[in-house]
C-alpha cells in the first residue's frame, strides 16, 4: 500500500514526496504528473478542453491504480473533492497531510497558470477553497505535518512516525 501525501496546492506534496522517496528508496509517483503523461497534455488543457469533472474522473482512476503499490504518492490538492476518494483514503493508514499557512500558499500558487483552481483567483477565493477542504484533509489524515517547517524537517517527522507505526 502506498504512503500518500495530501494537502492544498503548494503545500509541498511533490517536493517532500520526492525527498521522502529518496530516503526510503521507494518509487515516487505524482498523480498530477502521471495524468499529464498519460493524457499527453497539461492539467490546464484538460480543464479547459474537457472540464474539471473529467479531470476528477482521471484523478480517481489514477488513485485506484497506484494506491495498492509500494510507492510514495503525491496526490493533487483537489483529491478530496470526490467523496469516493475520501472513502478509499480513509482505509489507508499512511496518509500524511501537509499543512501550510494559507498566506504562504497564496504567494506560492497565485498567478501560476498551471493550476487552474488557483490561477487568476483572489486571496479570498483561494482561502474559501482551502477552508472548505480543511476538514476533509483532516478527516483522512493519519498524521498532520506542519509543512511551514523545512522540507528536511517534514521528511524527518514522517520517517519518525512511520518507524513507530
Ligand atoms: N516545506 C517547504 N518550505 C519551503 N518551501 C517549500 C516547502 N515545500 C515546498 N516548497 C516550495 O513550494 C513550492 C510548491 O511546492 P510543491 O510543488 O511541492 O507543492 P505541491 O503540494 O506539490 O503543489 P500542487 O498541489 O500544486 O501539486 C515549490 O516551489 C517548493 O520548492
Ligand atoms: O487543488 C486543486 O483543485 C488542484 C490541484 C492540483 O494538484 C491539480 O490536481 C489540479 O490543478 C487541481
Ligand atoms: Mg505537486
Amino acid at each position: 500500500m502506498a504512503i500518500v501525501l495530501i494537502g492544498f496546492m503548494g503545500a509541498g506534496k511533490t517536493t517532500i514526496g520526492q525527498a521522502l522517496a529518496g530516503r526510503l528508496n521507494k518509487r515516487f509517483v505524482d498523480l498530477d504528473t502521471y495524468i499529464e503523461q498519460r493524457e499527453g497534455r497539461t492539467i490546464a488543457t484538460i480543464f479547459s478542453a474537457d472540464g474539471e469533472d473529467y479531470f476528477r474522473q482521471l484523478e480517481h482512476e489514477a488513485l485506484r491504480t497506484w494506491l495498492p503499490e509500494d510507492i510514495i504518492m503525491a496526490t493533487g490538492g483537489g483529491i478530496v473533492e470526490r467523496e469516493e476518494n475520501i472513502h478509499i483514503l480513509n482505509q489507508n493508514a499512511d496518509t500524511f497531510w501537509l499543512n501550510t499557512d494559507i498566506e504562504k500558499l497564496f504567494v506560492r500558487i497565485s498567478g501560476d497558470l498551471s493550476r487552474p483552481n488557483a490561477a487568476e483567483h483572489t486571496f479570498s477565493q483561494i482561502k474559501e477553497l482551502y477552508n472548505k477542504r480543511l476538514s476533509r484533509y483532516n478527516e483522512i489524515a493519519f498524521m498532520e505535518v506542519d509543512s511551514n517547517k523545512t522540507v528536511e524537517e517534514c521528511v524527518e517527522l514522517i520517517l519518525t512516525h512511520l518507524s513507530h507505526s
